[in-house]
């Protein structure tokens, strides 16, 4: 039975808002919702074409069929009941571009039990948050990967949240100590019947990238997701003959989903997964695997472009490339296609719902200097003002979104949503946009406190906590300074405590770094002052901040890229 239509119900009470009933039976009555679940599509693929590959895992040297993957979900899914993994509960899946990632998201999914997708950069700080808000029954580590030990993070992790109960690594067992234990173990060997979830239930909590403290978690359905797979499918030519690349972290939204492994899995097409997204990594493949898609945030869309001309390898098989994540800038858009002989395709997309396209038959023009329009026509978009009156097209206002997979409230989260969605389900995303006469997406800026570094998201306030945390600061504020490579990357202006010891940048930075903060959210500069600017009313004016770490000086130059650490000087 589909839980459409009512909140999700939880012991403590509604867990998220949904659809309304009426809304839920016009998006199936559009058949946008086809009345599938993860592991139901996996086992019609397996039985359609069990013999095609669905995932190459370059690293590992291993390229499991489509029969394969679904075999492995199931021996994965009955040894993870054994152990008591039941529907409903929730795992934090941390792993890099590896092959076991699919077969633990798909065992999940069958079990009806939800995946929590945390990134390989995340720290204690922030897994230990995913474990114990969520309740977590398990956590899936890697036993290493960048030079890191998530067996170290994992044991801490358990001593934090005493209520997590398994800790499952993809690793050999002798690679693994007590009382950890390696998914080879897990796998049993027979094949489980289960009831499994229901196309409207709830598949797995995405993260958000957010604008306040603490990280909100995005629940999506089988089937609005699914919708989401198929619908970039059509928009980015995705048949069974394509050949993906995942060259970003597997599973943030955007190489999961636009139209990404998943949609490459939909599609019955082939996934690589790519263990670094560094051209001397990713060019090598593209020409073995005869990649024809991946998707890049610009950074790395950049480097790409520059790097392909003097290859020695073979790029000519890639048919698209798809940007997002931040914005790209229109000069960078114009030299990918002389550079790498692909189409781009620019996607404008979030992981609570709307994402917007660049169509392949689009004119050059639109394609770079737009970030493209919804997938579905039920996509329902808003361009208002500060009062929420909806504006002319063409103008410049905040983004409100509704449609068939945008959600409609956070996880648990009630106070958020009340600020985050108006009373008719609208999201606001915090985008700042413009819409043109063809009705494509222009991004102009951000309304939500946030940094997006090179396309890692950053809420100010998570970070402005932290600095807080420090006996010797009074006061912190985080806003983002250009950066000619990222984007973006961010700068803290602290306010010491009045008598405390003279502090140095690098002090405030390995004071974040050592409360277990992702990398990516150590502030890139740190800078001391007496006060902050103020605007009229005696508010902190962040504006000023802004434009203050705006100004151009002798700052160092260009940052370290995504995923890097920044440097700590
Ligand atoms: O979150 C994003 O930035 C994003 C970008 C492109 C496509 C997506 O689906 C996304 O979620």
């Amino acid at each position: 039975m589909s839980v459409t239509g009512r909140p999700y119900e939880h012991a403590d009470g509604p867990e998220c808002p949904t659809w309304p009933q009426e809304f839920a039976e016009r998006y199936r009555a559009a058949g946008y919702w086809r009345g599938e679940t993860f592991g139901g599509m996996l086992r019609e693929r397996a039985a359609a074409h069990p013999d095609r590959v669905a995932i190459v895992d370059p690293a590992a040297g291993s390229r499991w069929t489509y029969e394969e993957l679904d075999a492995r979900a199931d021996r994965l899914a009955a040894g993870l009941m054994e152990r008591g993994i039941a529907k409903g509960d929730k795992v934090v899946v941390q792993l890099p571009n590896v092959a076991e990632f699919f077969e633990v998201i798909f065992a999940l999914f069958r079990i009806g039990a939800l995946p929590v997708f945390a990134l390989p950069a995340h720290r204690e700080t922030e897994i230990g948050y995913f474990c114990s808000f969520t309740e977590a029954a398990a956590y899936v580590i890697p036993a290493e990967h960048g030079g890191y030990d998530y067996r170290d993070l994992a044991a801490k992790v358990r001593a934090e949240v005493p209520k997590l109960r398994h800790v499952f690594v993809a690793a050999d067992a002798g690679e693994v100590p007590e009382p950890f234990e390696a998914l080879s173990s897990v796998r049993a060997t027979g094949q489980v019947e289960v009831a499994g979830p229901a196309p409207g239930d709830l598949a797995f909590l995405q993260l958000s990238g957010g604008s306040t403290g603490a990280p909100k978690l995005i629940p999506r359905t089988h089937d609005d997701y699914m919708y989401s797979l198929w619908g970039s499918n059509e928009i980015c030519g995705v048949d069974q003959d394509s050949v993906y690349l995942c060259a970003l972290p597997a599973a943030h939204n955007f190489p999961l989903s636009s139209p990404g492994s998943l949609g490459a899995l939909y599609a019955g097409a082939r996934v690589v997964l790519c263990p670094r997204p560094s051209p001397d990594v990713a060019f090598p493949l593209i020409a073995r695997e005869r990649v024809t898609l991946t998707g890049l945030v610009p950074p790395l869309a950049l480097v790409w472009t520059e790097a392909a001309p003097g290859t020695p390898h073979d790029l000519s098989s890639l048919e698209v490339l798809l940007v997002g994540g931040a914005k790209f800038s229109e000069e960078a858009a114009r030299r990918v296609r002389p550079a790498l002989g692909c189409t781009l395709q620019q996607v404008f997309g979030m992981a609570e719902g709307l994402v917007n396209y660049t169509r392949l038959d689009d004119d050059e023009e639109t394609v770079v200097t737009t970030q493209g329009r919804p997938i579905s026509p039920d996509d329902e978009i808003r361009v208002v003002d500060d009062d929420d009156n909806d504006l002319p097209v063409g103008a410049t206002g905040h983004l409100l979104t509704r449609g068939p997979y945008t959600i409609r409230g956070y996880w648990r989260a009630p106070r958020h949503n009340a600020r985050s969605f108006t009373e008719d389900g609208f999201y606001r995303t915090g985008d700042v946009v413009r819409l043109t006469p063809t009705g494509h997406l222009v991004v102009e800026g951000r309304a939500k406190d946030q940094i997006n570094r090179g396309g890692e998201k950053i809420a100010a306030e998570e970070v402005e906590n932290h600095l807080l945390a420090h006996p010797s600061v009074h006061d912190a504020n985080v806003v983002a300074e250009p950066d000619p490579y990222l984007g973006e990357r961010t700068r803290a202006y602290v306010i010491l405590r009045a008598g405390a010891e003279p502090l140095k940048p690098v002090a405030v930075k390995k004071f974040v770094r050592a409360r277990g903060l992702a990398a990516y959210k150590v502030p890139d500069h740190v800078e001391f002052v007496d006060a902050f600017p103020q605007t009229g009313v005696g508010k902190i004016s962040k504006k000023d901040l802004r434009s203050d770490a705006a100004r151009p000086t002798d700052r160092p130059g260009p940052g370290p890229g995504p995923g890097d650490q920044p440097s700590d000087t």
